[in-house]
């Protein structure tokens, strides 16, 4: 990817850190916008990772450059300390001055950023948060959704050159991360700061990233675009019951009789349940690789209405021996099939093998 050439245009942070029992080894190439997903583990060192950059923590070898700016450099002995490093970083729990208001913490944040260098407005971040009604409130009065909006506002507000998110819904119930994921969504659509965001789950990482790193005991196993690594099969998440793609997708027709949307996609379309999107809208979708079915036909008569024409890439091993993952091509998007390992023979399932897809079910993600 050129993007990541451009030292301008790119993250880079080559970070190595001896901990008793623990070493982080990594060397990160990543695009200097959108999200990039720190997917690994408990223990897998994603925090370490961020602290390093963050300049919280001292990396014995290590080089930080983001999007032109050298921030640390061991080889000439360069490290920039962390409150000169423009970069806001959020936690599970914001760290709200409880005796502040909501506006009097958003602006002591500010304090240290110059006005010329305000980057991102203060009426942008209420909009894009939803907080301005809760200005006045103090901090103890919010739920936890709201004070992770604040704390993320807060961040903003020093017009960062890069934000840091350390599994920033981890401390909220369900509903609260549902309610608290389309902010994040805007963040990513609406800005350009370029975000690193830890995550351990799945989904998560699915609906808000475009980059994924996975971190193994120290190590960055993988790194690249997220729907190229997902459908990687000598990666870990293929072997389990996770495995599965994420499909770029167009809005392309609604069907009112039946309330139904097609989406449309390079290599085929699929049939949701009625979304409210315009068509031309953009719109993910997840297919867990358990979803996916095959056939040698079509198949006639068939209650599944989303079939496309595939070709076998691989056959993999998964974690249980009665099932293998097929990694499938349709027309250049990448799909898996986890199906057993008597089905793949009978489909004779081999490399080139030209066969049919039913996608059971999509994930429909925003
Ligand atoms: N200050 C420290 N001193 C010694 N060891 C540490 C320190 N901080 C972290 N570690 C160790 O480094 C390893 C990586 O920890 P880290 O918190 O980066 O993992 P993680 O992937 O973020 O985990 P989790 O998902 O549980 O938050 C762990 O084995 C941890 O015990």
């Amino acid at each position: 990817m050129s993007s990541t050439h451009n030292p301008e245009k790119s993250i880079h942070a080559r970070l190595r850190l001896d901990y008793p029992g623990f070493e982080l080894d990594v060397e990160l190439n990543l695009p200097g916008h959108g999200v990039t997903a720190l997917f690994g583990h408990s223990g897998s060192g994603k925090t370490t990772c961020l602290r390093c950059i963050a300049g919280l923590e001292r990396a014995q070898q290590a080089r930080v450059e983001i999007n032109g700016e050298l921030w640390q450099d061991s080889a000439s002995a360069l490290f920039v300390p962390v409150h000169r490093r423009a970069l806001g970083y959020v936690f599970q729990e914001p760290s709200l001055f409880p005796h502040l208001s909501v506006r009097r913490n958003l602006q002591y944040g500010m304090r240290r950023v110059d006005a010329g260098l305000r980057k991102v407005p203060w009426d942008r971040v209420m909009q894009l948060l939803g907080i301005g009604h809760l200005l006045e409130r103090m901090p103890q009065r919010l739920s936890g959704g709201e004070r992770q909006r604040v704390g993320i506002a807060r961040a903003l507000l020093t017009s960062p050159r890069l934000l840091l998110m350390d599994e920033p819904l981890a401390a909220l119930d369900l509903k609260r991360k549902n309610e608290i994921l389309p902010y994040l969504e805007r963040l990513h659509d609406d800005l350009e700061i370029p975000i690193l965001y830890v995550s351990h789950s799945p989904d998560e990482v699915a609906r808000l990233a475009d980059h994924l790193v996975l971190l193994e005991d120290g190590r960055a196993i993988a790194q690249g675009g997220l729907q190229q690594t997902l459908a990687r099969l000598d990666l870990p998440i293929a072997f389990g019951e996770d495995a599965g793609v994420l499909i770029q997708s167009t809005v392309s027709e609604h069907d009112d009789r039946y309330q139904l949307t097609r989406l449309v996609f390079r290599g085929g379309n699929v049939l949701v349940a009625r979304r409210p999107e315009a068509i031309g809208q953009p719109l993910r979708f997840r297919v867990s690789a358990r979803d996916v079915s095959l056939s040698i036909a079509p198949i006639e008569g068939s209650s599944i209405t989303n079939a496309l024409a595939v070709s076998v890439r691989e056959v993999v091993a998964t974690d249980t021996p009665a099932h293998v993952l097929v990694g499938l091509d349709a027309d250049g998007t990448p799909l898996l099939a986890r199906i057993t390992r008597r089905s793949a023979d009978q489909l004779g399932a081999t490399p080139g093998r030209r066969l049919w897809a039913q996608i059971k079910s999509v994930a429909l993600l925003g």
